[in-house]
């Protein structure tokens, strides 16, 4: 057993809670800046596993990371990429979104990660850069080869990207240094994950980078250079909801800040939180959640929100009615099959848990205490920690997957449970 098991609470949060740069755009603003024509600057980068292997990853194609203070990074790209064996370990936006940059290498470079990894999608990832014309040994899984020519023709591409929104966003993201641009079609099943893409659309056009949508699931981007930029990173919001359901299980309050304008699904997050019960107050910069104790159970679409599966299964197991979730077909290719993980760990507790097609029945029913396995998943030891919130003697075996996206959850965790 782990000495890691998540505390258990005792009485009403008051806590305010300060969550590291978003994984998502500081994995986009590292790329991007390797990608561009001269040095940026970064601040308020997360550092946790995903960023310190995608930095490690693009380090090793000629980039130069420079810290300049806590936080603030001096990215300058080389000249021209060196080819090399790149570490993915289970992060999806480094098997999807570096593999268009090794491209642009001249020489081979072989992608491999974590046991886990080697079952993440990227096939279709893949096949789009074969369309683009470029060589790749092993499309099918990790580990694969990525031929780079020292340019990419590009042009006209199709992937199915009902899978993972990093397809589309790896293809777009270095589709500028393209010889044709990019002209991409998403053609499959439901496109998971919007908001993903819209903050790779964002970050482009931040980088005056011509990129239009003509219409759904289809991008257009011009052939060019991506400036350079310097950019301030904003907190991960979807680590945040960790914190903020918290109040939903044990009562109180929890306060952490929040950007009045953002291109992350900010206000799908808080939606779900309060049709789950939550109270929201939003103020200039931040939000307050509040909870009574008890979870609502409801029925929730989470296909912007995917993120959310592990935590919100956990809260609509211990709820007052049944819910469901919808929209998450997809996450059964995420660390580890989430619905499987989900279905498995909350069952053994005492749960009633039944896989759908696209996502998960919850019935509540009385949960006893015991183990859950986090399958190497740092969302699934964010869901078991709040379960153990609500029930006494639950325990993780292993909270060291938490590292993934934030370097000291479990001291976030402490913090979050002494403020009371
Ligand atoms: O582009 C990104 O930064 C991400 C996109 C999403 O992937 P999926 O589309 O596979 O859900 C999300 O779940 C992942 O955590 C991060
Ligand atoms: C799916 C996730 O990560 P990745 O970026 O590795 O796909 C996640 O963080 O929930």
């Amino acid at each position: 057993m782990s000495p890691a098991a998540a505390p258990a609470s005792a009485g009403p949060l008051s806590a305010s809670i300060v969550v590291p740069g978003s994984k998502s755009a500081t994995a986009r603003g590292y790329v991007l800046a390797a990608l561009a024509a001269g040095p940026s600057t970064l601040t308020g980068v997360l550092e946790a596993r995903d960023t310190r292997l995608m930095r490690a990853a693009l380090q090793g194609f000629g980039v130069r990371f420079t810290d300049l203070s806590d936080g603030v990074v001096r990215v300058t790209p080389p000249e021209r990429f060196t080819p090399h064996d790149v570490h993915v370990g289970l992060a999806g936006t480094i098997m999807r979104f570096v593999p268009p940059l090794a491209a642009l290498a001249h020489g081979a470079s072989r992608f491999h990660g974590d046991v886990e990894a080697h079952d993440r999608p990227v096939a279709p990832l893949l096949l789009g850069l074969q369309r683009a014309g470029v060589s790749i040994d092993h499309p099918e899984s990790l580990p694969f080869t990525v031929q780079g020519a020292g340019r990419v023709p590009g042009g006209a591409v199709t992937v199915d990207a009902s899978g993972s929104s990093q397809f589309v966003s790896g293809l777009l993201l270095a589709g500028a240094r393209f010889e044709r641009g990019l002209d991409l079609r998403h053609r499959g099943g439901a496109l998971p994950s919007r908001p993903h893409i819209g903050l790779t659309v964002a970050m482009l056009r931040d980088r005056g980078v011509a990129v239009v949508e003509p219409e759904p699931d289809h991008w257009v981007v011009a052939p060019g250079a991506i400036a350079a930029r310097d950019e301030t990173i904003e907190p991960d919001l979807i680590n945040a909801a960790t914190f903020l359901a918290a109040p939903l299980l044990v009562g109180g309050s929890v306060t952490t800040a929040w950007p009045d304008h953002t291109v992350q699904a900010a206000d799908a997050i808080l939606d779900v939180l309060a049709a789950l019960g939550a109270e929201v107050v939003r103020r200039p910069g931040e939000v307050t959640v509040s909870g009574d104790g008890r979870v609502r159970g409801v029925d929730l679409d989470l296909s912007l929100t995917s993120e959310l599966t592990c935590v919100a299964a956990a809260l609509l197991a211990v709820a007052d009615a049944p819910g469901t979730i919808s929209g998450v077909a997809h996450v059964r290719g995420h660390e580890t099959d989430r619905l499987a993980a989900l279905e498995t760990e909350l069952n053994a507790l005492g749960g009633r848990v039944q896989q759908t097609a696209d996502g998960l029945r919850v019935t509540p029913a009385p949960l006893h205490g015991g183990v859950f396995h986090t399958y190497a998943d740092h969302r699934m030891a964010h869901a078991g920690s709040l379960l153990a919130l609500a029930v006494s003697g639950v325990e993780l075996d292993d909270l060291t997957c938490t590292t993934k996206t934030l370097p000291d959850f479990a001291g976030l965790w402490q913090h979050l449970l002494g403020q009371r």
